[in-house]
């Protein structure tokens, strides 16, 4: 006892002796650990292992590994009511929703901006979802991510430790709580702010009751929950969808074919803000799945790369394009061009200030007056001008000083499955493969129906400086492209449609201006036929020495806009004085040329002034230049100023039947002078007929469509050893859907009706622009 109390007594002494110090090391002690924690945290890298993998986690320390899919067996539907995290920690979901959105104070352009966003991204994290029930969705999720994760690892290098795509997550459907990814988007972690999520969606799709229609009502129920800000998953770098189901059972989409993954893929465009970063992919278990998923994985790939590079999904082209979400799309974008074409400054009467019927006054010696010095010469649409301000405004790449590109709406059209134009029905042409241009914006006439005739420049002879055709050829192909890039968040558009659209194969030169106006035209066109790009040109019938120096085009148009001299006046407003003269020659030298090119009329008929009582004359006319084909179309109206005060307005565009009337008159008129045509085909989607010389017509059949690839080996022979060939010779078999008679809208396609359109007249669903008229 008296030991103990000596130990004790000898505690407090050393205690008091001491104190001071051991409270300050004790102290000490403390501070340096807490200082090393904070430390050691924020010295980790991003990578995606640190990548919370769920919007809730509260520290990195919980973020989820990455990890292949755990789950091997279906999940029946019932089992997932108690769904467990990825993590695999059991989650309960029983009880009411809790939200975590929250209404957004403000927006900027529909859309809320937050600081994630303003953040500079450096890292893209993949997360693939799925959904599967009998393995096969799942055993592709699974090749899509080892894909995904192999490109990412190709791509690492020392010096894209700073910006990456990093490898992806993957999470069953069935296994996640959809709140922790479908009610807002993951954050990225304190170390890595710049890191952005895509979420890469596969679902198969069942007529029966499936976790699927579980995800389906989550996501309709966020979308509706006034509660919960608009587009909650807005902060997601983006999203792309990929369904598959099986075409034996569920052939068409209308049947049945993958109808839960589009359903998906619109749900998350709301959700998202229209994120779309890839479009919709199918693919048919039955038959090309893997393909159809490999190109799809591709693209998205390179996308996320382009993103990466770019720092984000790219904004749409105004007019063409735009990634807009809505059912009204079509109509918007009517609306959208209407508003720019009225407020649009009409250069030319700015320039002409005079009477606008009336041919302007100038010279008209328009034959070798290409301006020598370079140096000297004005560029036709200067950087500065508004007409170059216009003209981009309204969805245009002005390429150099005078030609454009445009990505004409057929295209858009034909990208969503909804139907080429009617170039496609007659020759063959599927719009998404083609890319609408011109070397020259500037013209020599002002027709009154012209779309954009406000805008080109107008002139009777070459005056500015001239871009090379090298120039131009890389520039239109660079617009093209960076255009249909853009289409990719476009509702609808279909993931092999859009691989398939990177690859040029057709060139209309039309668009606004005048194609042959260009000194190089012919240099232009061999730049595009050595590359299999097919050529269609129109020329307006004013350029008789350019069209007679004009080499092989693989279809050659003239403007046919009256059958008489008052009438093309009237019409075309043309500005050479001799506009008539012109004309003529023009179709002397067609007569010439039809047994080397294909000619073609195309006429354009607007009631009131180029209709009635003009059958005989445009019979005069064909008799004269003998086209191999002839193209009847009523005109569009495209309400612009100064198509209104040249008097045109709807009463002017006439119904498709008096369009059928006035061919079968002019059909009856060459017949009895023997001239040897026949009402070939039709397509009624945009009023537009095809008469066609007997030349097409072999064994009872019409050959209107083109056989491209043939043209091209007869062009490279002629180019080899000077065999000359014939239109006859690279004709090819019309689609018995395209005949006279049968309407000639490709069944394949999906019919979408134009709401409040006047059924019959001008266009249901068509687009209702200049492009359809050419
Ligand atoms: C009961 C049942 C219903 C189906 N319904 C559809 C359907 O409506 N549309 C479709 O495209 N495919 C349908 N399919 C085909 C599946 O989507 C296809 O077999 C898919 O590969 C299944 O994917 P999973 O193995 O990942 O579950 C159905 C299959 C079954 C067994
Ligand atoms: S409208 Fe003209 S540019 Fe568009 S797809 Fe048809 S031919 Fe090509």
């Amino acid at each position: 006892m008296g030991d103990s109390v000596g130990i004790v007594e000898g505690f407090v002494a050393v205690w008091h002796a001491y104190r001071l110090p051991l409270i300050i090391a004790l102290f000490g002690v403390y501070i340096s650990i807490r200082l090393s924690r904070a430390f050691s945290s924020k010295s980790k890298t991003p990578a995606s292992v640190s990548v919370p993998s769920s919007p809730r986690s509260q520290s990195p320390e919980k973020s989820v590994k990455l990890q292949p899919v755990e789950k091997k067996t279906a999940v029946p539907v019932k089992q997932i009511s108690k769904p467990v995290r990825a993590d695999g920690a059991a989650k309960s979901t029983s009880g009411p929703k809790r939200v975590q959105g929250k209404k957004p104070a403000k927006t900027i352009g529909g859309r809320r901006a937050s600081t994630e966003e303003a953040q500079p991204i450096t890292h893209i994290q993949p997360i693939i979802f799925f959904a599967s029930l009998t393995t096969t969705t799942e055993r592709y999720a699974n090749t899509l991510l080892e894909d995904l994760r192999a490109a990412a690892l190709r791509q690492t290098s020392p010096d894209s430790l700073d910006r990456s795509i990093l490898p992806p997550q993957i999470h069953d459907i069935s296994y996640i709580d959809f709140d922790d990814f479908f009610i807002s988007a993951p954050k990225p972690p304190p170390t890595s702010p710049g890191t952005r999520y895509v979420y890469c969606i596969l679902v198969p799709t069942y007529n029966i009751d499936t976790v699927i229609n579980t995800f389906l009502g989550h996501l309709d129920e966020t979308h509706n929950d006034f509660r919960i800000d608009t587009a909650p998953l807005s902060q997601l770098l983006g999203y792309s969808v990929f369904g598959f189901g099986d075409k034996e059972e569920w052939p068409t989409e209308e049947e049945g074919f993958c109808t839960q993954a589009k359903e998906i893929d619109r749900w998350m465009s709301k959700l998202t803000g229209r994120k779309r970063a890839f479009p919709l992919g199918m693919g048919d278990v039955k038959s090309d799945a893997e393909k159809a998923l490999k190109e799809w994985s591709t693209g998205l790939y390179d996308t996320l790369s382009d993103i990466l590079e770019t720092g984000g999904l790219g904004e749409g082209v105004p007019g063409s394009g735009d990634a807009v979400e809505s059912d009204e799309e079509d109509l918007d974008d009517e609306g959208d061009e209407k508003k720019n074409s009225q407020s649009m400054v009409d250069l030319e009467d700015i320039k002409m200030n005079g009477d606008s019927a009336a041919p302007i006054p100038v010279d008209f010696t328009t034959v070798g007056k290409v301006v020598s010095s370079q140096d000297t010469a004005k560029e036709m649409v200067p950087k500065t001008s508004p007409t170059y301000a216009s003209l981009t405004k309204q969805g245009y790449t002005i390429v150099g000083s005078h030609s454009g590109v445009k990505i004409c709406r057929w295209t858009k059209s034909a990208l969503r499955g909804r139907g080429s134009c009617y170039k496609y029905s007659f020759y063959g042409i599927r719009s998404h493969l083609c890319m609408e241009a011109t070397p020259s914006l500037s013209c020599s006439n002002k027709c009154i129906f012209c779309w954009r005739h406000g805008t080109n420049p107008v002139g009777t002879t070459w005056r500015w400086k001239v871009d090379s055709p090298e120039l131009i050829f890389n520039g239109v192909k660079e617009g093209h492209y960076k255009k249909i890039k853009m289409l990719k968040g476009v509702p609808g558009v279909r993931a092999e449609r859009f691989a398939e659209a990177m690859r040029i194969r057709h060139c209309a030169l039309s668009l606004v201006g005048e194609p042959i106006f260009y000194p190089h035209i012919n240099r232009f066109l061999q730049m595009l036929h050595a590359e299999h790009i097919s050529s269609f040109l129109v020329c307006n019938a004013q350029h008789p020495d350019q069209l007679e120096t004009l080499e092989r085009v693989t279809q050659l148009y003239v403007s046919i806009d009256a059958s008489n001299r008052e009438s093309l006046r009237k019409i075309d407003r043309p500005l050479h004085r001799d506009f008539w003269e012109r004309f003529q020659r023009c179709l002397d030298i067609l007569r010439e040329k039809r047994h080397v090119q294909r000619t073609v009329f195309r006429l354009t008929l607007v009631k009131g002034f180029n209709v009635d009582d003009e059958v005989t004359g445009y019979a005069d006319l064909v008799e004269k230049a003998l086209p191999c084909l002839i193209e009847i179309k009523g005109v569009t109206y495209c309400g612009t100023s100064t198509s209104a005060g040249a008097g045109l307005t709807m009463q002017n565009v006439p119904f498709y039947e008096e369009i059928a009337t006035f061919v079968v008159a002019l059909n009856a008129e060459l017949e009895r002078r023997g001239l040897g045509y026949g009402i070939a085909a039709e397509h009624a989607h945009s009023c537009c007929v095809l008469l066609a010389s007997n030349r097409f017509h072999v064994n009872g059949k019409w050959h209107t469509r083109i056989d491209y690839e043939r043209f091209f080996q007869l062009l490279e022979k002629e180019k080899a050893d000077g065999t000359s060939f014939t239109p006859e010779d690279y004709m090819r078999e019309t689609e018995e859907w395209a005949l006279w008679g049968n309407g000639g809208f490709n069944p394949e396609d999906e019919r979408v009706h134009r709401k409040q359109k006047k059924q019959a007249q001008a266009v249901d669903s068509a687009p209702a622009k200049v492009e359809e008229i050419f």
